[in-house]
């Protein structure tokens, strides 16, 4: 549905919206802990339908692995979910809240309770990884200059990145530390939940290891919910509590690991026991990857 003043209403009890949601109150509470909730969510583009009455859920505090073929509609439902994309059909609640149906406040305060990293990073160019992490505080927030950069120091040091990064440009960086700045960008409001994009394309194993580390480490110490669009399988086996996997237009199977392992498609299949899967698999008293602690005596 666009984005316009004709669709700013006032909130609907969420509890009327969908078939599932008529569940009782019980039921209800239990969902509490669903920070994203998208019911028979359909998007087509010139006639041609991408995402066909797909539902998912991602739950508070936990890193959901969004995985499935190229051209599948990930990065579609990412847009969908972040309300850059229009729906033709179904909802989509982000913290129980109808992203389509909210005020143009409510729809602020959602925003500001998310964090993006888009594939590769899209820093500005121009400016350093302290200013950068500084926009979406200049957006949101009416902080004076001296707060802001305090807080963007801090943020640079909780994702390991050394105060001296704070100064550098993009063009600066290494590929690692882009995705690292981009996080620190996507946590400066203090999100409850980031969307992640792609986030260890592009790196070497090791560098690989240390971003699933450190976004699990953003998930236990601060109680973040992640929904990590990858390929990366060394990321799903390791980093997720549960997997969703898109094909067919919708989600085909959601859960753990080992429902993924059970699940009897022909994709999901080729995916999660092929040859590459079968060597994390046949690893797993290990990691599959090296870590930095690796080697350590
Ligand atoms: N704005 C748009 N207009 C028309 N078609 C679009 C648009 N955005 C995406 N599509 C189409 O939707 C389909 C899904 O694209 P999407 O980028 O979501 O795939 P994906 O699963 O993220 O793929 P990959 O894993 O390769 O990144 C593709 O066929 C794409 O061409």
């Amino acid at each position: 549905m666009p984005r316009s003043d004709s669709d700013i209403a006032t909130l609907e009890d969420p509890a009327t919206v969908t078939g599932r949601d008529k569940a009782p109150a019980a039921a209800r509470q239990a969902d509490d802990d669903v920070v994203i909730r998208a019911r028979g969510v359909t998007v087509a583009f010139g006639g041609k339908k991408v995402l066909d009455d797909l539902s998912l859920d991602v739950r508070r505090g936990e890193i959901l692995g969004f995985v499935g073929p190229s051209g599948a509609g990930k990065s579609v439902l990412l847009r969908t979910i972040l309300g850059l994309n229009a729906k033709d059909a179904g909802t989509i609640e982000v913290f129980g809240i109808d992203y389509d149906r909210a005020s143009d406040r409510e729809r602020l305060s959602v925003e500001r309770r998310w964090g993006v990293l888009f594939q590769h990073g899209a820093l500005f160019s121009a400016l350093t990884v302290r200013e950068n992490i500084e926009v979406p505080m200049k957006e949101y927030l009416d902080l004076s200059p001296k707060l802001m950069h305090e807080l963007a120091m801090l943020k640079i040091d909780l994702v390991g990145l050394a105060p001296d990064a704070a100064d550098k440009y993009p063009s600066e960086l290494s590929g690692g530390m882009i995705k690292r700045a981009a996080l620190a960008r996507a946590l400066a409001l203090d999100p409850e939940i980031v969307f992640l994009d792609e986030p260890t394309s592009g790196l070497d194993p090791i560098g690989a290891a240390d971003f699933d580390q450190l976004i699990m480490t953003l998930r236990d110490t601060l109680g973040l919910s992640v929904y990590m669009v990858t390929h990366d399988l060394d990321s799903l086996f390791q980093a997720c509590d549960r997997i969703a996997v898109l094909g067919e237009r919708k989600v085909l199977v959601e859960g753990p690991l080992a429902k993924m392992l059970d699940y009897d498609h022909p994709w999901v299949k080729s995916y999660f026991h092929g040859k590459r899967a079968r060597t994390i698999v046949t690893n797993d008293a290990k990691p599959a990857r090296p870590t930095p602690f690796d080697g350590a005596a």
